[in-house]
């Protein structure tokens, strides 16, 4: 007997490209040439049927180094998209080539681009600096903008010690993307253990198909928690989750776990590098629309929730 599909609303069969990039140097123009060299490959092939990518995700901070001591020095001006909005190539600010390297990749190949993150400056404070992610049509246009909400700062015993709030604020907007192919949810790295934000976001948005991350976790918490978090939140979401992580480089400052991968919307991985491949690489993935409204018809985790029992405040 054939199963009975409840389509997830505007979700297609899409193709993912996550460039697990290596990290930035201080020289910024090479980072960015390199970036755009990567998204022209990656846009190139990938996905189970061997169809053209049709969208691309970039890591953390892929244009600098990650470091605190560099954030400053690398921002760039980054508008604020209206809601619902775009921004045109002409519009964007001149003295940001990180954006417009981005929306001069998104036509070149004409697919749509999550381009990783970051440092934005603020222009009304010149004291704030955010960790920023910008979304591109293949028109070159800018239209999603999100500001990483929780802030790394960590002592670990025995591992790392790290503040970005030192450096960085927090942005306080979360944000979903409505692409042709579906809709998804978008976060950065350390957001990732929040399990209320992308809950209340897939509460509001049943028809999110995806949650993808610009992320940089470290050699201390890589290999404990990279992995699970992003099976947890596919499994508690019924969603596919993936984290696109720089390539590893012994001797940085902060030295990034690499791993970059896609799970499905029951956990399993698809697509990953292999073990021994922390370097710099391509992760192709394709997301399937019928496998997504099988598991969650399958397995209802999402309506038989008792909401009515658990007294948590209300998400709205
Ligand atoms: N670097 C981060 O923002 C998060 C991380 O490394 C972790 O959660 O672990």
């Amino acid at each position: 007997m054939s199963a009975t599909y409840t389509p997830v609303a505007g979700f297609s069969r899409f193709n993912l490209a996550q460039i697990q990039l290596r990290p930035g140097e201080e020289d910024k123009t090479k980072n960015l040439d390199h970036a755009r060299d990567l998204i022209v490959q990656a846009a190139a092939g990938g996905g189970d049927d061997s169809r053209k990518a049709d969208l691309i995700i970039l890591p953390e901070y892929f244009n600098s180094p990650i470091a605190n001591s560099a954030h400053k020095k690398h921002a760039e001006e980054v508008p604020d998209v209206p809601a619902g909005g775009k921004i045109e190539k002409k519009d964007l600010p001149a003295a940001s080539p990180t954006l417009k390297m981005l929306s001069d990749a998104a036509i070149q190949t004409g697919i749509y681009i999550i381009g990783g993150s970051i440092p934005e400056r603020d222009l009304t404070d010149d004291t704030k600096v955010y960790n920023t992610m910008t979304v591109w049509d293949p028109q070159g246009r800018m239209i999603g903008k999100y500001r990483k909400m929780h802030l790394y700062d960590v002592d670990i015993p025995g591992g790392i010690t790290m503040r970005e709030s030192d450096v960085i604020s927090p942005g306080s907007e979360p944000t979903v993307m409505k692409f042709p192919f579906g809709t998804v949810a978008v976060a950065i790295c350390f957001d990732i253990r929040f399990q209320f934000l992308i809950a209340s976001l897939r509460e509001a948005n049943p028809d999110i198909c995806a949650y993808l991350l610009p992320a940089a976790f470290n050699l201390t918490t890589g290999p404990k928690a990279w992995e699970i978090l992003q099976r947890a939140r596919a499994i508690d979401n019924q969603i596919y989750v993936g984290m696109c992580s720089p390539a590893r480089k012994q001797g940085e400052e902060y030295v990034a776990y690499g791993h970059t991968l896609l799970c499905d919307c029951e956990g399993k991985i698809i697509s990953t590098p292999t073990p021994e491949d922390e370097g710099e690489t391509i992760v192709y993935s394709t997301l399937d629309p019928e496998h997504l409204s099988a598991i969650r018809k399958g397995v209802p985790t999402l309506t038989a929730q008792r909401r009515d029992v658990y007294n948590l405040p209300s998400f709205k």
